[in-house]
C-alpha cells in the first residue's frame, strides 16, 4: 500500500511540485503492470481532480468533509487529552460548548485553536516590570488553561477557512424576505414531483448572495449540498470545467434530496465584458443540466446567484428561472446600525456618534464591503474608529459626504 498525503504540496517556484506530480502520474499510467498495489492519494485541491481521476489512475473519489459537532468534541478531546491528564484544564472549560462554537472548523484548525489558547494561557507566566518582560515565578502555582483562553483564541487567532462563522446578520426586512422566499421554495422542492426546482438570487456585487444561498441551503437540511463556484475551477480548461460541473450534478442525482448552488453563474460561464465573450460549451452544458430532470424519486433544488442579470438575459439563460429573488444592498442608516450593533464592533458611545453622523444621509453599500470596513477599523484606537469608518464609507461611495 502506498499513501501520498498532500498530493499537491507546493515546491515554491522551484518546479519541484509539477515534476513530482507528473512523475507520479507517469508511474500510475506506466507500461509495466504493478499487481497487488493499493494507492491512496490525498489532496485539498479539487482543481487537480480531473488529471487524477482519469480511468486507470485513481478510481474512487471520496470527499472528507468538515467534522460535525460530535466529531469536533472528539477532536478537541484528543488535543486536550495530555492537559487533562496533568490536570491543566480549568473546570470552566466545556468541550461541548467549544465544539458548538467551532462550526466549519477543520481538524487542523481545531488543533491550531487549542495551541493558540495554550499560548494565550502561557502569557500568564510573563510579568512586565520596569518595561522588561520577566517570568513570573508565582504564575505556575495555579496555572491552568481556562475558558477565557479559548474565547480569546476564537475571537482573535483562528478563523475557519471554509464557510463563515459570522453567518447571516438579519439587518432588516430585505434579508428576512429572501430567507422566507427561500424556505417556501425548499418546501415546494420537497413536495413537488417536478424537479429540478431552480431559482435565481440576483443582486449587486457583495450584496451577500452567496451567504444567503448557503443559508437557504442550510435551512433546507438536505443530505447533499454542493457549491459550484469558479474558485475551484480557475485552472481548468473549458472541457474540464464542464466535466467538473457535470460531476457535481451526477453526485447530486445519487441522493434522494439534493441542493446545488451555482455561484456567480456568469463567472462559471467564463463571461468577459469585452466583446462580450462567454463559453458556449459551458453555457450549453449548464442549460442542459438546469433543464434535465433528476432520476425518478430524486429531488433537486438548484440555487443560482448572479450580479449580472443582463448577461444571463443575453445568453438566454434568464428565462429558465421562474423565480427570481432580489438581494438588496444596505440603503438606510437604520439597517447599517443594525449590522454594527449585531457584531458588537463599537461601544455604545461610538454607535450614538455614528447614528448622529449618518442619520438622513443617502447610503448604498453591500454587506460584504461593510463588514470588511468594520473589520479594518475595529483594530484601531477607540477615539479614531468612527472618524475612519465614516471616511471609508464616503470613499467607497457608500455614504454621501
Ligand atoms: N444578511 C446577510 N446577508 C448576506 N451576507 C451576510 C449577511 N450578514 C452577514 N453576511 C456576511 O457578508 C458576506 C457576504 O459575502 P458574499 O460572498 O455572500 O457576497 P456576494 O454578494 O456573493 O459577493 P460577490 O458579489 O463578490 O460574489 C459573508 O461573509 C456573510 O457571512
Amino acid at each position: 500500500m502506498v499513501i501520498f498525503t498532500s498530493w499537491t504540496s507546493q515546491g515554491g517556484n522551484t518546479g519541484v511540485h509539477d515534476t513530482v506530480v507528473n512523475q507520479l502520474l507517469a508511474k500510475m499510467d506506466g507500461v509495466e503492470q504493478l499487481n497487488n498495489n493499493l494507492l491512496i492519494g490525498m489532496t485539498y485541491r479539487e482543481d487537480i481532480y480531473m488529471a487524477l481521476l482519469r480511468t486507470g489512475r485513481l478510481e474512487v473519489d471520496t470527499e472528507i468533509g468538515l467534522p460535525d459537532e460530535s466529531g469536533r468534541v472528539q477532536i478537541l478531546n484528543i488535543h486536550t487529552a495530555t492537559m487533562r491528564e496533568y490536570n491543566e484544564l480549568a473546570s470552566d472549560i466545556d468541550i461541548q460548548e467549544i465544539a458548538a462554537l467551532t462550526k466549519n472548523f477543520s481538524g487542523a484548525e481545531i488543533e491550531a485553536l487549542v495551541r493558540a489558547a495554550w499560548s494565550k494561557a502561557m502569557d500568564r507566566f510573563n510579568k512586565i516590570s520596569n518595561n522588561k518582560v520577566k517570568v513570573d515565578p508565582d504564575a505556575g502555582k495555579n496555572w491552568k488553561l481556562c475558558r477565557a483562553d479559548f474565547m480569546h483564541a476564537l475571537e482573535h487567532d483562528i478563523k475557519p477557512a471554509f464557510g463563515s462563522r459570522i453567518g447571516i446578520i438579519k439587518w432588516g426586512k430585505p434579508v428576512n424576505r429572501v430567507l422566507e422566499a427561500g424556505d417556501m421554495l425548499i418546501a415546494i422542492a420537497r413536495s413537488s414531483g417536478r424537479t429540478p426546482l431552480k431559482f435565481l438570487l440576483e443582486g449587486s456585487v457583495g450584496s451577500g448572495k452567496t451567504a444567503l444561498a448557503v443559508q437557504i441551503a442550510k435551512n433546507a437540511d438536505f443530505p447533499f449540498v454542493k457549491i459550484c463556484s469558479i474558485k475551484k475551477m480557475r485552472l481548468f480548461h473549458e472541457a474540464e470545467k464542464c466535466e467538473f460541473i457535470k460531476k457535481i450534478f451526477d453526485d447530486a442525482y445519487k441522493s434522494p434530496l439534493s441542493c446545488i448552488i451555482l455561484d456567480d453563474i456568469e463567472q462559471l460561464l467564463d463571461f468577459l465584458p469585452l466583446g462580450p465573450l462567454f463559453s458556449n460549451l459551458i453555457s450549453q452544458t449548464l442549460l442542459s443540466l438546469l433543464t434535465t430532470s433528476p432520476p425518478l424519486g430524486h429531488k433537486l433544488l438548484i440555487i443560482c446567484t448572479t450580479s449580472r442579470e443582463d448577461v444571463l438575459q443575453e445568453m438566454e439563460i434568464l428565462n429558465i428561472f421562474r423565480t427570481k429573488i432580489h438581494v438588496s444592498s444596505i440603503t438606510s442608516s437604520e439597517h447599517l446600525i443594525n449590522v454594527v450593533e449585531n457584531i458588537d464592533a463599537f461601544t455604545s458611545n461610538e454607535i450614538e456618534q455614528l447614528k448622529k453622523k449618518i442619520n438622513g444621509k443617502s447610503l448604498c453599500i453591500g454587506i460584504k464591503k461593510l463588514l470588511k470596513q468594520i473589520e479594518m477599523v475595529r483594530q484601531m484606537e477607540e477615539n479614531q474608529r468612527i472618524v475612519k469608518f465614516l471616511s471609508l464609507l464616503e470613499e467607497e461611495g457608500g455614504l454621501e459626504p
